[in-house]
């Protein structure tokens, strides 16, 4: 009995800090992956600031951490096994010994006596399994906690609730009295009481100084936030009540840092395109986005694939707009999609904009610029500045108003001169 509550307070002592070890384990994997793949992307970081001891020293430093934790799981295990098997042979001698004693005083038989020890072994041998077994298992389980605390999340409440689908999206979308404050920064308000309509095939483009707020409005109207206060109406709808999945369907979005995936061009701005497109869509595509000729130009043209650096931070972005031009959307929203353009670049992404206008199918356009001559020609202009729409007009209505916007284009005009 004492012999198999020893095993079992070790059994348990060894399972936890199995756990335990696999827990660290884990974390470290974690870490040394980030670490590996940091150093990956920001190699020309490290190059240029000559980090390299400092990284080195990082990774060296988790090195030694996972060697201490395994010298520990190697001296825990040795502990484990040393204990059994000196507990499995002294329960043999004694078993021996007083069995031997007992047949000569003959209280019990030889017969019994081995029934006895074989029993006993098989017993031993089964707690040693099951001990084994359980550190595995318990190793199982500090690994997969994390998986199943993802697991265990619930969908956002967009896709639970099913919204109405309308019959087309006109791309009328209304601000009306929206305030945001993110969550982890609830002190401080990033919009305030915003309060402006873009009408049905409007372009409409967003400026204003770096922080106040442009790409936070444009989450919201994509619903990647809630407002905390203020609705936003899509066609005179509530956006909260519109079905998400529908609604983002019929959204053209390019991103401040448009993601490219690992694999070819042509699939890269199929992405995400529920209708069925051919080859020569694409094409279009790519041609209304000015990215045709250097596709063309790439060994395997559309068939080549993305690879990190292949193509420059002005050819992404074209390649991001194609994709957005693919869709067909009735809404298209350009987040800075001129800040990483060089000046060729710039000039076709105006002439993006101008074959927008000029489509035969007419959408609603958004465009958040840094460069104010890509946006001279929107519809309306509108200034933002601390989370609040200071002024709105189109270019010349703001020059004359002089104000925030004038500032903005003689600072950008002093700064190319
Ligand atoms: N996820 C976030 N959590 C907390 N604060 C955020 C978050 N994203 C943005 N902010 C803050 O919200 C404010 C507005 O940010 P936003 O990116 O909307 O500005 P922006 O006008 O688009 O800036 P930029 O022109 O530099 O892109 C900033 O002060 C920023 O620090």
């Amino acid at each position: 009995m004492a012999i198999c509550s020893t095993l079992a307070t070790i059994m348990l002592f060894y399972g936890q800090y199995q756990k335990k070890a696999a827990k660290i384990t884990q974390e470290f994997t974690a870490s040394a992956n980030e670490v590996a793949q940091e150093t990956l992307s920001l190699m020309r970081t490290v190059r240029v600031y000559g980090t390299e001891q400092q990284e080195f020293g990082r990774y060296k430093h988790w090195l030694e951490k996972l060697a201490d934790i395994s010298l520990r799981q190697s001296a825990a295990y040795g502990f484990w096994s040393f204990s059994f098997h000196t507990l499995y042979h002294a329960t043999q001698v004694i078993a021996v010994l007083i069995g031997g004693m007992s047949i000569l005083a003959g209280h019990i038989t030889a017969e019994q006596l081995t029934k006895f020890i074989l029993y006993s072994e098989w017993l031993i041998y089964s707690a040693w399994w099951v001990g084994d077994n359980l550190s595995s298992l318990m190793q199982s389980v500090g690994a997969s906690e994390k998986v199943f605390q993802l697991m265990g999340l619930s969908s956002s409440n967009q896709f639970i609730m099913k919204g109405s689908q309308l019959q087309s999206l006109l791309g009328r979308i209304e601000f009306v009295n929206v305030s945001y404050y993110y969550f982890s920064r609830s002190m401080v308000p990033v919009l305030q009481h915003i309060n402006f309509l873009v009408h049905p095939n409007e372009v409409v483009a967003v400026v204003g100084l770096s922080g106040s707020g442009k790409s936070t409005l444009v989450h919201l109207m994509l619903r990647l936030y809630e407002p905390t206060n203020g609705q936003i109406l899509i066609d005179g709808y509530p956006l909260k009540d519109l079905d998400i999945k529908w609604f983002r369907e019929r959204i053209g979005y390019v991103g401040q840092e448009p993601r490219l995936f690992r694999m070819d061009i042509s699939s890269n701005i199929r992405y995400g395109c529920t209708k069925d497109v051919e080859q020569k869509d694409v094409e279009r595509a790519a041609k209304q986005a000015y990215a045709h000729d250097f596709i063309s130009s790439l060994p395997n043209g559309y068939q080549t694939l993305v690879d990190d650096d292949l193509l420059s931070g002005g050819q992404k972005q074209r390649i991001a707009i194609a994709r957005a031009i693919l869709r067909e959307p009735s809404i298209l929203i350009l987040d800075e999609a001129t800040s990483a353009l060089d000046a060729e670049s710039e000039h076709h992404v105006k002439g993006v904009l101008r074959g927008v206008r000029n489509d035969k199918t007419k959408r609603t356009v958004i465009i958040i610029a840094h460069r104010l001559s890509t946006i001279q020609a929107a519809d309306r202009i509108v200034v933002m500045d601390d989370g609040r729409i200071v002024e709105m007009g189109n270019h010349l209505e703001l020059l004359l108003k002089d104000g925030l916007y004038a500032r903005l284009i003689r600072r950008q005009a002093d700064a190319v001169a």
